[in-house]
């Protein structure tokens, strides 16, 4: 179990170089080995200046799938779509030439979507090479939100499934998310999470207490996958 912030940086700009540099590091590493590289990302405000800092990094973008660690579902033209911003920060640069796979389909529902992008993702290469979580200040990560309808399913790690649709009273639309099991079949895992309120959000689900309550327990108490967390003010 993850017990400490292990990396801590000075500011969002010093954060934002060292985590891209690490994962620049882990998708040329699997480049090398397997000839194809995939991540999951967040979305979210967090991201951005580490989604410019990693855009701009030498490697063969050609050779490397990106995706979503979640997803609200709206289209990828509505401001609340994590799809949208990955394309302004994340698909620029040197890593234009990176496939996106988005986790919306136009004119179907979350739960329809959810079997559908199950089967689209079953060419995806895998374990993926790098999945970025991030945390909100309610506790959640990636979708899986307090309170939502399929909490409990979303983090079950005997789950078969990729993706679970969830609603919840703080998620505003409905979302579709990756299943923790899946979530933690990757090479690197890392949490990306800044400012002094998120810090004392993560000290507080690192105590006692329910994991339904907040719901980033689920991936500090599984001994699966390590897990690395990047922090800075
Ligand atoms: O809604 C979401 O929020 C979390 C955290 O976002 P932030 O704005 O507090 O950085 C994000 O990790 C997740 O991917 C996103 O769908």
């Amino acid at each position: 179990m993850a017990d400490v912030i292990d990396h801590n940086f000075e500011n969002k700009d010093k954060l934002a170089r060292a985590l891209a540099f690490r994962v620049a590091t882990e998708l040329k590493r699997d480049i090398e080995a397997s000839g194809k590289a995939s991540m999951l990302v967040s979305g979210g405000s967090t991201p951005k200046a580490f989604f410019t800092a990693l855009s701009e990094e030498e490697l063969d973008w050609t050779r490397v799938t990106i995706s979503l660690v979640d997803e609200r579902w709206v289209p990828p033209s509505s401001d609340r779509s994590n799809a949208k911003l990955v394309g302004e920060y994340l698909l620029q640069n040197k890593a234009n030439g990176a496939a996106f796979l988005p986790l919306y389909v136009d004119g179907q529902t979350a739960q329809e979507g959810a079997t559908l992008l199950g089967k689209q993702f079953e060419g995806v290469h895998k374990p993926f090479t790098v999945v970025i979580l991030g945390m909100g200040t309610d506790g959640h990560t990636a979708s899986f939100f307090p309170g939502g309808d399929q909490l409990a399913e979303a983090i079950d790690l005997k789950n078969q499934n990729a993706f679970t649709a969830i609603e919840a009273p703080g998620a505003g639309e409905p979302r579709i998310t990756f299943t923790l099991p899946q979530l933690l079949q990757s090479s690197f895992l890392a949490l990306h999470i800044e400012g002094d309120e998120k810090q004392d959000v993560l000290k507080s689900a690192f105590g006692e207490g329910e994991v339904a309550d907040m719901p980033i327990r689920a991936v500090l108490r599984q001994t699966i996958k390590e897990l690395n967390i990047f922090w800075c003010p």
